[in-house]
């Protein structure tokens, strides 16, 4: 509850927690003067004197009535409001993390992203909603003892005791069933995941329908299996807890009917209002119960965003330490990059493949061709370029300056990249720097008029072939108008007529405008259209650049 409490505040402000939360005594304090008020009649009632107050009990009534059902009003209002901005706010609180988090954290913790942005959120929603019935019924519950205090004191003490029972009860089981709601929320994330093999996979499940159905098994029987049984053990908890709440009051109630009221020498009008006000009391505790497993579930889901952040901000454990939260930043005019004696390992990866020691140094105006072996290492070598990931030692240089924490997202500045598994982003309205100008130019050049067309700031479509889109991305790339280009395969999906195009013409061009290309492909046949070619092999680059290099 801690968590959900220290998560709330923070979306809430302290200030509208307080307002709400008079509201919901006030609220509260309506129900419990109405009740009073039927217990003050009855006992006029049983007295035979209440015609001559009738009048003024009638204006009671009302004034309760109205002043209970303004002020539900009220703040129902405030917390349905109060509810979806705190959605929202959440939302935009976790992607706001996920764009200050490192490229390998994000990558570390993808599915609880989409887990929190899509469940916990809405868990917290649910709960936020029921507030409103907690709390009133929470002051209501507090009033109506302090009444039956002051009808009588050893009773009160009795149902004290009774209550006492019920929330050790409540305790002792809680734990447990919390345990138990933190189980189903892990088998959520497994649900998500199981779900993106689905939609991502869903080619291959067209082909063939036996992976869909051992997908759909997976889900189906183990994790829906198992969330069944431990939201089941949870919420039975919860309703044993209830029960076992309702069951101890409802023989107190037949205890003081029977005897305990002969026993204390209560009044009939006294032990009446106190069985009036217990019945109330039931009620409200009833509805607490109610809510406590929404609270119980909200909490969970609110240690999970916390957890979550705290992945997301935290740059001390083993993956983290290896990244480099952004910052804003001003790229200096490029004109040369280093790696000097760069090592890097993937944390947690059991085959220990490890880049380098790597050396390279790479000049403003230079083609730079990668090739090597599946798994040798060139994607690793293109992200510690990239600066997406950080190495375990040795450095990165930019203009003969060695790179560190404070210059890294300065040093990233100078990229474009076009990744081989690419994102081809539809709307680029308010990208930095974008040389629009040059669109209808590019255009031509890459062969693409009359299949996309730039309306303001979207594509006119992304629907274009593999090949087409590769194309297109490397448009957007080169109207981005940074010094460095990163390729990862990019040509590999062009066909041989376009290919040729693209290593005999158009990277010359590139290299005409001053772009500095890095390329990792394995088209043998044009390497010759390379300033410098290297080889990576088991994590290791070969310089062979020998008889090839152009000077
Ligand atoms: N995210 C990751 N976590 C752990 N290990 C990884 C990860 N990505 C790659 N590896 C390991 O690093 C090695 C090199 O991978 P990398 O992607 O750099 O190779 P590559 O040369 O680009 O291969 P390919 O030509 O197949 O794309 C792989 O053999 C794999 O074991």
């Amino acid at each position: 509850m801690k968590k959900l409490m220290r998560l709330t505040l923070q979306h809430t402000g302290p200030g509208r927690l307080m307002l709400y939360t008079l509201l919901g005594i006030l609220s509260g304090i309506s129900s419990f003067l109405f009740i009073s008020l039927v217990n003050k009649a009855v006992g006029l009632l049983l007295d035979e004197t209440f015609t001559e107050n009738q009048l003024v009990f009638c204006a009671g009534f009302l004034l309760t009535v109205g002043l209970f059902v303004g002020l539900k009003f009220l703040l129902a209002r405030s917390i349905i409001r109060m509810s979806q901005e705190t959605l929202w706010s959440l939302r935009n609180d976790i992607l706001s993390s996920v764009l200050k988090a490192g490229y390998q954290q994000l990558n570390a913790h993808r599915i609880r992203i989409r887990s929190a942005l899509l469940n916990d959120v809405y868990t917290l929603t649910d709960a936020s909603m029921s507030v409103i019935g907690f709390s009133t019924s929470l002051i209501l519950s507090v009033a109506c003892l302090l009444y039956l205090l002051s009808i009588s004191w050893s009773l009160f003490l009795i149902t004290l005791l009774v209550a006492a029972g019920g929330i050790v009860l409540y305790r002792w089981n809680t734990n447990k069933t919390l345990g138990h709601f933190k189980n189903a929320r892990v088998l959520e994330d497994n649900f998500v995941r199981e779900c993106d093999d689905i939609l991502d996979g869903f080619r291959e499940i067209y082909l063939e329908p036996a992976k869909g159905r051992v997908v759909y098994r997976r889900i189906s029987v183990d994790i829906a299996g198992k969330s069944i049984a431990s939201n089941t053990i949870a919420y039975r908890g919860f309703v044993n807890n209830q029960m076992t709440g309702q069951v101890l009051f409802y023989i107190l109630i037949a205890a003081v009917l029977l005897f305990l009221g002969k026993a204390l020498h209560i009044s009939l009008a006294d032990t009446i209002s106190f069985i009036f006000t217990l019945l109330y009391l039931v009620g409200a505790l009833e509805t607490i119960m109610v809510m406590l497993p929404v609270l119980a579930r909200a909490s969970v889901a609110a240690g999970s965003i916390i957890e979550l952040r705290e992945f997301m901000s935290d740059t001390s454990s083993d993956t983290e330490e290896k990244t480099i939260l952004p910052a804003r930043a001003e790229a200096v005019p490029f004109s040369c990059l280093g790696l000097q004696h760069v090592v890097f390992s993937y944390p947690h990866n059991e085959n220990i493949f490890r880049v380098g020691p790597v050396r390279i140094e790479i000049n403003r105006g230079d083609i730079v061709f990668i090739h090597g072996g599946n798994g040798s290492g060139k994607t690793t070598l293109l992200y510690l370029m990239l600066g997406l990931y950080v190495p375990d030692a040795g450095e990165l240089t930019l203009n003969n300056e060695p790179v560190d924490r404070d210059n890294y997202a300065a040093y990233r500045n100078n990229f474009s990249a076009v990744f081989s598994d690419f994102y081809l982003f539809n709307n680029i309205s308010g990208w930095p720097g974008m040389n629009l100008e040059r669109w209808e130019e590019y255009l031509h050049l890459f062969e693409l008029e009359g299949k996309v067309k730039l309306e303001g700031s979207c594509f006119s479509t992304t629907d274009l072939s593999t090949g087409q889109r590769k194309r297109l991305a490397l448009i957007v790339g080169l109207m981005e108008g940074k010094p460095i280009l990163m390729l990862d395969e990019w040509a590999a999906d062009q066909d041989p007529y376009f290919r040729k195009k693209f290593y005999m013409e158009i990277l010359p061009q590139l290299k005409a405008d001053g772009f500095t290309i890095i390329a990792i492909t394995h088209d043998d046949k044009y390497y010759h259209c390379a300033d410098y070619i290297y080889k990576m092999e088991h994590g290791r680059l070969i310089n062979e650049t020998v008889g090839v290099a152009q000077h």
